[in-house]
């Protein structure tokens, strides 16, 4: 995927990119606009090439005026095309112009919502894009809910740059949001799409840069850029012909208090799967038998007393702890001894809560929270962590040091910078997914990935093999199932 392509930007960044195309390289707003419309033309044709009635809901913006260029295309097309507005007709600059070259073709006025989008089989919502800038109300969330219901009633829907209701900075949303099934965003990949409920809303997505020229984007440094598939293999290269298990490094998993065994064994099969060459479980004495016959290629030692880690941790590359671990005096004991080491760590799970209650700052680890563990860690809700991922993520290695994973739709990996996977699916939203992950960065750790790269390098895998695993269907998807497909995406190199 093209570097440009990897960059998600905020909306002011974007205006910015705007700004430049115009007054930089002298492409005219309206010439612009008219690339997106062609760009969003394109789209409707491709997805529903046998489409005859079009509806296209514009705002008064520039986003309403795409929607009066894609108008034009398909009524030239020859399809019956009805537009709808909200309020007064366009007002900004360039979309008064795209209005007037409508109605001079013969277009009709726009019909007022709200009223159905009667018997439309696709939708244009180019109510609001980038301008959106408060919570929708009256007519505006009217308009919103008619494009929903005309969904729902088995409409197609295309969302102009972003889904109305949608914030392109961050993901959260303005009250309800437009459900496209297709978005075509221009110029610069919001990250709003991206994170939080954007992926929900935006269906596939689609960009288009509208020809700015590269040094458009010079000096522009994205809010975050994608992960990207094709850095595995830099990540991850064709092993030494020489290499011995001593060379792929040794992870310690400290876990599995009473009842949760299962978790300690995901992360030490993920970090198997994910190519650490020696894998140790600390875990209850009560379970060290039983998980040993359940993976012999795990070593597995019963630790009642916490100084007994030491020993442990003395053969180790790394440390992952809080699979499983509880939140009582066992692995309270276990995480003071841990945290006494100068090993990287992974912190996961209850070890994040057990950390929360007394914050430290240290520099070689990855946190791992879910969005409920990182508003207990930041000391907010998980409402406030939802509706602002990206500052979130980010305040994290701020307030606590090394680097942190903020999961959800859109993992977030925040170090010297933020990445964003936008890959995964809900079949991982089921409990141990978080324990595989813990594994799997721990293994690139030890395979000698620094931090950050092991991190983002750990998201991304982790959603990859999610996907080949969901292949099968997404309900009923198991941890073990994803365990069973790392293999193949941790070689990316094939031999
Ligand atoms: N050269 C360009 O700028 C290009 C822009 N493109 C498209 O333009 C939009 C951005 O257009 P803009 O006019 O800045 O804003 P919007 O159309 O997104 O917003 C419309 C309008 O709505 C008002 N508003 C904001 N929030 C609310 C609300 N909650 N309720 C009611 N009204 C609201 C606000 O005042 C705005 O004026 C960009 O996304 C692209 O789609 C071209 O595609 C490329 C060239
Ligand atoms: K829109």
């Amino acid at each position: 995927m093209n570097d440009i392509a990897c960059r998600l930007y905020s909306a002011a960044q974007v205006r910015e990119l705007d700004r430049r195309a115009i007054e930089r390289h002298g492409i005219p707003g309206y010439t612009l606009m008219q690339r997106a419309g062609v760009a969003c033309w394109a789209e409707i044709r491709r997805r529903w090439p046998a489409a005859r009635k079009l509806a296209v809901v514009c705002g008064g913006g520039n986003n309403g005026g795409d929607g009066y260029v894609i108008a034009r295309l398909a009524r030239g097309a020859g399809l019956s095309v009805t537009l709808y507005a909200i309020g007064p007709a366009a007002t900004a600059g360039d979309a008064v112009k795209a209005r007037a070259d409508w109605l001079s073709g013969g277009g009709a006025e726009a019909l007022l919502l709200p009223g159905g989008l009667d018997g439309a089989e696709v939708v244009v919502d180019a109510l609001f894009g980038i301008g959106l800038s408060r919570p929708l109300q009256g007519a505006a969330a009217a308009a919103v809910d008619a494009m929903r219901s005309a969904r729902a009633a088995g409409a197609g829907v295309l969302a102009v740059d972003i889904p109305s209701g949608l914030d392109a900075d961050n993901g959260r949303l303005w009250g309800a949001a437009v459900l496209a099934d297709v978005t075509v965003s221009f110029i610069g990949r919001k990250l709003g799409l991206e994170t939080g409920e954007g992926p929900a809303c935006s269906g596939e997505r689609v960009f288009d840069r509208l020809d700015l020229p590269p040094e458009a984007y010079e000096g522009i440094v994205p809010m975050a850029t994608l992960l990207a598939q094709e850095q595995l293999a830099h990540w991850l290269p064709r092993r030494a012909r020489g290499a011995h298990k001593g060379s792929h490094g040794h992870v310690l998993v400290v876990g599995g208090d009473a009842g949760m065994a299962g978790a300690a064994l995901m992360a030490g099969r993920a970090a198997l799967r994910s190519g650490a060459g020696l894998v140790t479980l600390a875990t209850r004495a009560a379970h060290a038998a039983a998980l040993t016959t359940a993976q012999p290629e795990l070593m597995c030692h019963g630790i009642e007393e916490p100084a007994l880690l030491r020993r442990l941790m003395e053969r180790a590359d790394v440390v992952a702890i809080g699979p499983g671990l509880g939140q009582d005096e066992w692995g309270l004991g276990l995480l003071a001894e841990v945290l006494d080491s100068s090993l990287p760590l992974v912190v996961d799970a209850d070890a994040l809560n057990l950390l929360a209650r007394e914050p430290i700052r240290r520099d070689n680890w990855v946190l791992t929270p879910h969005p409920g563990e990182a508003a207990r860690l930041l000391r907010c809700s998980t409402a406030e962590v939802q509706r602002e991922r990206p500052v979130a993520a980010q305040a994290l290695p701020a307030r606590y040091g090394g680097v942190a994973v903020l999961k959800g739709a859109g993992s977030l990996v925040a170090g010297q910078r933020l990445r964003l996977c936008d890959r995964g699916n809900p079949g991982m939203a089921v409990g141990g997914m978080g324990d595989v992950l813990t594994g799997i960065i721990a293994a690139l750790i030890s395979q000698g990935l620094p931090l950050e790269e092991a991190a983002g390098a750990g998201v991304l895998l982790h959603a990859l093999a999610g996907d080949l695993a969901a292949a099968g269907g997404e309900r009923g998807l198991l941890p073990g199932d994803l365990i069973g497909q790392l293999r193949r995406v941790v070689n990316p190199v094939v031999a």
